[in-house]
């Protein structure tokens, strides 16, 4: 055992214990839920003035209702407040998160001649309206603005609106407007949390209301879309951020306890595990902690700390890569990586992870904000049937079908006989003679 992170031998663990490794902090909502209730409702019931008295209680921040939208001023001032050395790194980010997403975008119709003379298909168009969920709470996010704001825009969505809670100042975090500006977003409200989510689900006098809402947040936001999913699309759950690295024994030890604090720092609420069956990379992890933590800001060595000696957090010690690849199926995690000088070998057996980054010179750090794939992703084992955001979250799909003159009577018989087998005689009837009388009179 150490006293700095925890330390799982996979081994010596019953079946409840192993269990309770797979458990994230959004397990359990139940605290945030009622908490969030009466939040939402007086969103719902004063609109703006409820949202700036939020904001005042719960960012503490200076802002009035007259303030919840960024003005054109604001946008400018934040270009001069920023580094242009930042700036260019949000370019080269949005540049390579662009090509990602333009070449991940569908065809926008497509029809396959299923017969001689039918043809079916698909069909996509942007949604009418999306609000893009960027977090201030323990950190701030143009990465989040990038990911979510490129492919929206690639998406073309006519009406896309960012929310994101208000700085002390009341204003918005500089970076993330030079962000939306440069990824195309020109309308950004300054309001998080729940109350974010009940203003763009009901309109307020200032918020536009929008059909969808993405982006990751806190337990009060996956709270908050939980309670109001009834009327507003919450798009793919992303939660508290978690990783795993995976790590076969050919990369140095004191990498992997490099690249498991990447995601322990988010908050005391993330997960984070390194998985390996080599005692010597486990072992090297271990010894290489404080070095680590030496080099962080107090505020992430704190929040590091609580998780790696949490509940959600810590070094597993397996007893064969295959424990290890099961171990990680199992687990599901937002971001895997594969810390191996031959990650390919392992992807084949890797299926239940959001985002699978390979090799030693690939650390999530990369993935977080420039390497194009999207790192708005699902977490609490929601991988196992969710994706990460895609150009796909913000357009609809819809099916085109045709049938030709020549290609109708061999479709129609069938139909009919279908219809007929049903028990739905005007699906029978309008494939039967009257039609064919009809139409030719
Ligand atoms: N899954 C992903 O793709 C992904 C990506 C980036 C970040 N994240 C995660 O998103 C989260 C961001 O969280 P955050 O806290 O930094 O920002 P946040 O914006 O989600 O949370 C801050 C908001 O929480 C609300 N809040 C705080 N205390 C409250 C209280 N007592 N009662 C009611 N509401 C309260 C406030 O409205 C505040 O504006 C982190 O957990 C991070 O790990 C996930
Ligand atoms: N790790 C987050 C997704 O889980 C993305 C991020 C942005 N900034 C830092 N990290
Ligand atoms: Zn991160």
């Amino acid at each position: 055992m150490s006293d700095i992170c925890n330390f799982h031998e996979l081994a010596t663990l019953d079946a409840e214990a192993r269990a309770a490794l797979l458990k994230r902090s959004e397990t359990d909502l139940s605290g945030f839920i009622d908490k969030v209730r009466p939040i939402i409702e007086a969103v719902r019931l004063e609109g703006d003035v409820a949202l700036a008295r939020f904001g005042r209680e719960l960012d503490k921040a200076e802002i009035t209702p007259d303030r919840l939208k960024v003005t054109e001023a604001e946008f400018d001032a934040a270009f001069k407040a920023v580094e242009p050395e930042v700036i260019s790194s949000i370019r080269f980010g949005i540049s390579n998160i662009r090509t990602f997403h333009e070449e991940q975008a569908p065809e926008p119709m497509w029809l396959k001649e299923v017969r001689p003379g039918a043809f079916a298909g698909d069909r996509w168009t942007p949604i009418a309206s999306v609000a893009l969920y960027v977090p201030r709470g323990k950190g701030a996010f143009p990465s989040v603005t990038m990911m979510t704001a490129v492919p929206a825009s690639v998406a073309k969505v006519p009406n896309i609106a960012i929310v994101t809670p208000p700085t002390a100042d009341g204003g918005v975090d500089a970076a993330t407007l030079v962000a939306a500006r440069l990824a195309g977003v020109e309308t950004v409200y300054k309001c998080g949390g729940a109350q974010a989510v009940a203003a763009v689900a009901y309109g307020t006098q200032t918020v536009g209301k929008a059909i969808k809402i993405v982006g990751p947040g806190s337990p009060w936001l996956v709270a908050a879309k939980r309670l109001l999913s009834d009327i507003i699309d919450t798009g793919l759950p992303a939660g508290p951020s978690e990783a795993i690295i995976f790590a076969d024994g050919t990369v140095n030890g004191a990498v992997a306890a490099l690249d498991l604090l990447i995601e322990a720092e988010h908050g005391p609420d993330s997960s984070a595990y390194l998985v390996t069956h080599s005692r010597e990379v486990a072992e090297a992890a271990l010894a290489a902690l404080p070095q680590h933590w030496a080099r962080m800001t107090e505020q992430r060595v704190g929040f590091s700390k609580a998780v790696l000696i949490g509940k959600s957090g810590g070094i597993v010690l397996t007893s064969s890569l295959e424990e290890s690849i099961d171990f990680v199926n199992a687990y599901a995690p937002e971001h895997l990586e594969i810390l191996s000088t031959d990650p390919f070998a392992h992807l084949g057996r890797i299926t239940e992870a959001a985002e699978v980054l390979m090799g030693p010179h690939t650390p999530v750090t990369i993935a977080n904000f420039v390497l194009g794939p999207n790192a708005v992703l699902p977490t609490s084992r929601w991988a196992r049937t969710y994706g990460p955001l895609s150009v796909t979250d913000f357009l609809k799909r819809s099916s085109i079908g045709y049938v030709t003159a020549s290609a109708y009577p061999e479709f129609a018989g069938h139909a009919r006989r279908l219809a007929r087998y049903e028990g739905f005689s005007s699906h029978e009837n309008a494939v039967s003679e009257i039609r064919d009388e009809l139409l030719k009179g």
